[in-house]
C-alpha cells in the first residue's frame, strides 16, 4: 500500500515521518520545489519541525501529480486553504482515499475538512485523523492516540495501514463528531490561554474548559454527532490537551490575546477563523455558545478579554 502526506507543515511531516518508520512507500509533498529538494538532502524539515530526522525510506516530492500515484493521500494543509487546493487539484484527487488531517471550519462555506471533500471530490472516500497530539511528539516517536473517522467499508483497511507502532488510531465511522470536535476545541483552547494570559487563573480556566465542552456537545449534537464520540479522543482528549499545553499555537494565541501581547500572524491558529465560521453556524442552528461567541467578539474587537469575561459572568444564572 502507498501513502503520500500532501503538505509539509509541522503535522504533515509529522505523520510522513512515523508512518515511513513502519511502511514502505510513503512520500512527503511540498509544495515549493527548493524546500522539497533541502528536505530530501538534509533529511529534516528545519523550517517547521526542526531536529526530526527522516526516515531512510521517506521519499519527498514537489510533484503533486507523482505524490497523487498513491493509494491513500493524507491532506495536512489548514483548514482555510483546503478549498482551493481541492477546487485547483481536483482532477489527481478523483476516485482517491482522502484524509484529511486538519482541524476546523471554513468560514465562507460552514464546512468541516470532509465536507469540503465531498463537496468538491464527490467521487473520492473521505476521512479525517484527529485528536490529541503534536506534531513533535509524534515526529519523536512517543505514544500517541487519534480517532480516525470514515465509511465503514474502508475504514478498518484505512486503521491499519495508518497505524505504526507508536501511533495507535481508533476508528468510528461519527465523521461529523471527529471532526467537530478537533475543530471546536481550538476555539475553547484560545478562550483558556486568554484566561491565564489576562491572569483571571486555573479555576477560571478549568471553568472555560467545562462550559466549553458543555457547548461543543450541544452544537455536535444539534449536527447529528453521537455524543460518544465527543467524549473520546477527537473531543475531550484534544481538549484537555490543547487547553492546557503551551505547545498548543491556539492556547498560546489566546495567551497573548489575554495579556494583550502580539502574535506571528504567520503561525497557523485554526481556532480563530473557525470561532467566527462556528458563531456563524450556531446562529444558524439557534445552539447557545456563549464562549465561543465571546472570543469571536474578542477577535473582531468588538470586547476586550474583560469585558468578554464581565458579559459571561453576567448571563442569568441556569442549572448545569
Ligand atoms: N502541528 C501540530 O502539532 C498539529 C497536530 C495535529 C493537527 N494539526 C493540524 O494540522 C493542520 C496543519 O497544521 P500544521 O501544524 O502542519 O501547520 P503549519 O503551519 O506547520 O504548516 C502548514 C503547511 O501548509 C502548507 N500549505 C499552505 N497552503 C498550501 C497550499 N495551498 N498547498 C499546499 N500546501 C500548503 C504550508 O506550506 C505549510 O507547510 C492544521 O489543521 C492543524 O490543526 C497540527
Ligand atoms: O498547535 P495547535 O493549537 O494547532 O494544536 C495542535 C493539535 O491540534 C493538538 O492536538
Amino acid at each position: 500500500m502507498s501513502i503520500a502526506v500532501l503538505g509539509s507543515g509541522a503535522f504533515g511531516t509529522a505523520l510522513a515521518i512515523t508512518l515511513a518508520s513502519a511502511h514502505d512507500n510513503v512520500t512527503l509533498w511540498a509544495r515549493d520545489e527548493n524546500a522539497a529538494n533541502e528536505m530530501a538532502r538534509i533529511r529534516e524539515n528545519k523550517r517547521r519541525l526542526s531536529g526530526a530526522k527522516f526516515p531512510p525510506s521517506l521519499n519527498v516530492s514537489s510533484s503533486l501529480a507523482e505524490s497523487c500515484e498513491a493509494e491513500t493521500l493524507l491532506i495536512a494543509i489548514p483548514t482555510q486553504l483546503m478549498d482551493a487546493f481541492l477546487r485547483q487539484n481536483a482532477a489527481l484527487f478523483q476516485h482517491k482515499t482522502l484524509v484529511a488531517c486538519c482541524k476546523g471550519v471554513n468560514i465562507e462555506s460552514g464546512l468541516g475538512p470532509t465536507g469540503t471533500i465531498n463537496k468538491l471530490v464527490p467521487t473520492a472516500t473521505a476521512a479525517i485523523l484527529t485528536g490529541p497530539s503534536f506534531a513533535v511528539d509524534i515526529a519523536g516517536g512517543l505514544p500517541t492516540a487519534l480517532t480516525l473517522a470514515g465509511p465503514e467499508d474502508r475504514l478498518a483497511d484505512l486503521q491499519e495501514q495508518l497505524s505504526t507502532p507508536t501511533l495507535r488510531l481508533y476508528r468510528t465511522t461519527d465523521v461529523i463528531g471527529a471532526e467537530l470536535g478537533g475543530a471546536l476545541k481550538n476555539v475553547i483552547a484560545i478562550a483558556s490561554g486568554a484566561a491565564i494570559g489576562a491572569g483571571f487563573g486555573e479555576s477560571a480556566r478549568a471553568a472555560v474548559m467545562t462550559r466549553g465542552y458543555a457547548e461543543m456537545l450541544r452544537l455536535a449534537n444539534a449536527l447529528g454527532a453521537k455524543p460518544a464520540t465527543l467524549s473520546g479522543l477527537s473531543g475531550f482528549g484534544d481538549l484537555t490537551l490543547t487547553c492546557t499545553s503551551e505547545k498548543s499555537r491556539n492556547y498560546r494565541y489566546g495567551l497573548a490575546l489575554g495579556a494583550g501581547a502580539g502574535f506571528d500572524e504567520t503561525t497557523t491558529v485554526e481556532g480563530a477563523k473557525t470561532a467566527k465560521a462556528v458563531s456563524i453556524l450556531a446562529q444558524k442552528h439557534q445552539i447557545d455558545m456563549p464562549i465561543t461567541n465571546a472570543i469571536t467578539e474578542v477577535l473582531n474587537e468588538n470586547l476586550t478579554v474583560s469585558e468578554a469575561v464581565k458579559a459571561l459572568l453576567s448571563r442569568p444564572l441556569k442549572e448545569e
